[in-house]
């Protein structure tokens, strides 16, 4: 260009001031072409944006057009709020957005859910953008068809209720030490309610990391991790900037779990020296150990079969997956719980009458998964929690191939579909006045114990929860003893039931509260 005006220049000064006017006038014309360059470029990118979004969007509810041109309501995404979602699932079976280049595709129709969670041919999880990087690509998560049902038949055995059980005296270790904590933080506050939101977060972090890594990792280790999973969830948002910049959410995000990781593959290689030497199996990892060691020095076809030696690394990165995917959906259930059995001290009073019941009035009896199996009212409070505020609204997917959805839509290859669990759990057909807590209608051949297929709390298809029996056993042994020893009281504001969307969703008021330690067999408040 500065070529091309030189030359100009040359051609204009040879000619004389007569051409003073032409000198200007080309020099405009240089101008308004750039600007008539830009202007073109923005209006085709503008307009592909526009005709993209409407040849993705067919019929499918959402905006008649893309009103924000290319980030669409990219703003909106950065401070989701519960409410939106509800209009979104309200205006369709299927509905659609569109933030910069990613079109979304929501599915608030059980039916349709179900297809998508099933649909492994056509879809994967994505997660979102950032997961990849925070996770790390290499993560068993990520793996698709075969790979990842290989992959999860070597983990599953990991949190049957066999492998379970001998985790359990690590989790009410955890719960003994935070009924201290949490009665021992409201002592200082002078009773006063305060903020529990992070003191949730807090055991449920201890409960899972203990469980999973057993005495391998360190009290402090426990406490920096516990400390800074914030960062990982803050980082986790639905659209991010497409690369990690030092010093944002996102940097924080993954440093964390690099760090997490680190530790993680320091504990992999202690468990599997503790199982090598014939060290019994007391979390998570050593199970994993054990399978791997069966595996080469067994001869059955179950070991051979499905185990194999697994990397410190990959190690790590799995059970980091496990920290990711309970983290925020059982600190979420952990807080509605606790608000809720605190406004509603009738089933807080028939909770503690089945606790004593269970324990043949020995309080102090240790848990079993035995004891769990007869705690029948106290699972239905918990599976009622799930239902009534399911931690995970929704599960984005990907699209790897056209996806003819319905008879009327293919979603195309690229795009990200989102099956949603909430309107499953509240639809009035199944559940009737689904917006009231109501744990009886969990017995046994109700209503909702019959229709299985609304039950989306833990997804369903080949990635269905795989901590599920996890979350029922670390909740009956956590509400079981809490209900038992502390009496807690729940300041109810305006935000109690509103709900804040972070990742899961939360009370929006971040749950006030204070504990007070309790005589189990006479019910005395003991100051
Ligand atoms: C209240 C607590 C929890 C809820 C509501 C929950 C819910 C979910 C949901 C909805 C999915 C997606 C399923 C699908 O795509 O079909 C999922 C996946 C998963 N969950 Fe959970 N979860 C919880 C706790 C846990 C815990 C404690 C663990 C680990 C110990 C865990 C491990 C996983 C894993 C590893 C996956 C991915 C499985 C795969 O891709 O094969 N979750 N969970």
């Amino acid at each position: 260009m500065d070529t091309y005006n030189s030359t100009l220049e040359q051609v204009v000064s040879s000619t004389g001031s007569s051409n003073t006017l032409l000198q200007k006038g080309l020099f405009s014309l240089s101008e308004y072409s750039k600007l008539q360059l830009l202007i073109t470029f923005l209006v085709a990118v503008f307009t592909y944006d526009q005709i993209a979004y409407q040849l993705r969007k067919r019929n499918l509810a959402g905006p008649a057009f893309k009103w924000y041109p290319i980030i669409g309501p990219f703003l909106d995404s950065l401070d989701p709020k519960f409410e939106q979602y509800v209009e979104k699932w309200n205006s369709g079976k299927l509905s659609c957005v569109s933030i910069f280049h990613k079109f979304v595709i929501i599915a608030s129709d059980r039916d349709l859910a179900r297809k998508i969670f099933q649909a492994q041919k056509f879809v994967k999880p994505c997660v979102v953008d950032v997961a990849v990087k925070i996770l790390r690509p290499t993560n068993w998560v990520f793996l698709d068809g075969k790979a990842h049902l290989d992959y999860r038949k070597s983990l599953n055995g990991l949190f049957t209720k066999t492998a379970l059980e001998q985790y359990l005296p690590h989790i009410e270790e955890i719960v003994d030490k935070y009924m201290d904590k949490f009665v021992e933080l409201s002592k200082e506050n002078n009773y006063e309610p305060q903020v529990f939101f992070h003191e949730m977060r807090e055991i449920l972090c201890a409960i899972s990391l203990r469980s999973f890594c057993g005495d391998y990792i360190t009290e402090d280790q426990i406490r920096k991790i516990a400390d800074d999973y914030y960062l990982v969830t803050a980082a986790l948002e639905l659209v991010n900037f497409p690369i990690i910049l030092p010093y944002t959410k996102t940097w924080y995000g993954k440093k964390t779990a690099d760090n997490a990781m680190k530790i993680f593959e320091n504990c992999a290689q202690m468990a599997k020296d503790h199982v090598a030497k014939g060290g019994k199996s007391i979390c998570v990892m050593d199970a994993w150990c054990k399978l791997m060691y069966d595996s080469k020095n067994k001869d059955d076809e179950t070991s051979r079969l499905y185990h194999r030696e697994f990397t410190n690394r990959e190690v790590s990165e799995a059970v980091f997956t496990f920290l990711f995917a309970s983290q925020d959906a059982s600190s979420s259930l952990a807080c509605w719980i606790f608000q809720i059995l605190a406004d509603r001290p009738d089933v807080l009073e028939k909770i503690r009458t089945e606790q004593l019941k269970v324990r043949d009035n020995k309080p102090d009896e240790s848990v079993s998964i035995n004891m769990i199996d007869k705690m029948e009212y106290t699972n239905m409070v918990i599976k009622e929690t799930l239902r009534y505020r399911p931690p995970v609204i929704m599960v984005p997917y990907v699209v790897k191939k056209n996806f003819p959805v319905t008879e009327t839509y293919t979603a195309p290859k690229g795009s990200m579909l989102i099956p949603s669990c909430y309107p499953a759990l509240h639809d009035p057909e199944v559940y009737e006045n689904p917006d009231e807590f109501i744990p009886e209608r969990w017995v046994e051949g109700g209503k909702a114990m019959q229709n299985k297929k609304n039950w989306l709390v833990f997804g369903c298809g080949p990635h269905v929860c795989l901590g599920q029996t996890y979350v029922m056993i670390t909740f009956a042994t956590l509400i079981g003893k809490f209900a038992l020893n502390t009496n807690w009281e729940h300041k109810v504001t305006p935000l109690s039931e509103k709900i804040k969307v972070f990742a899961t969703i939360f009370p929006k008021d971040d749950l006030l509260l204070n504990f007070k330690k309790r005589d189990p067999l006479t019910g005395k408040i003991i100051e």
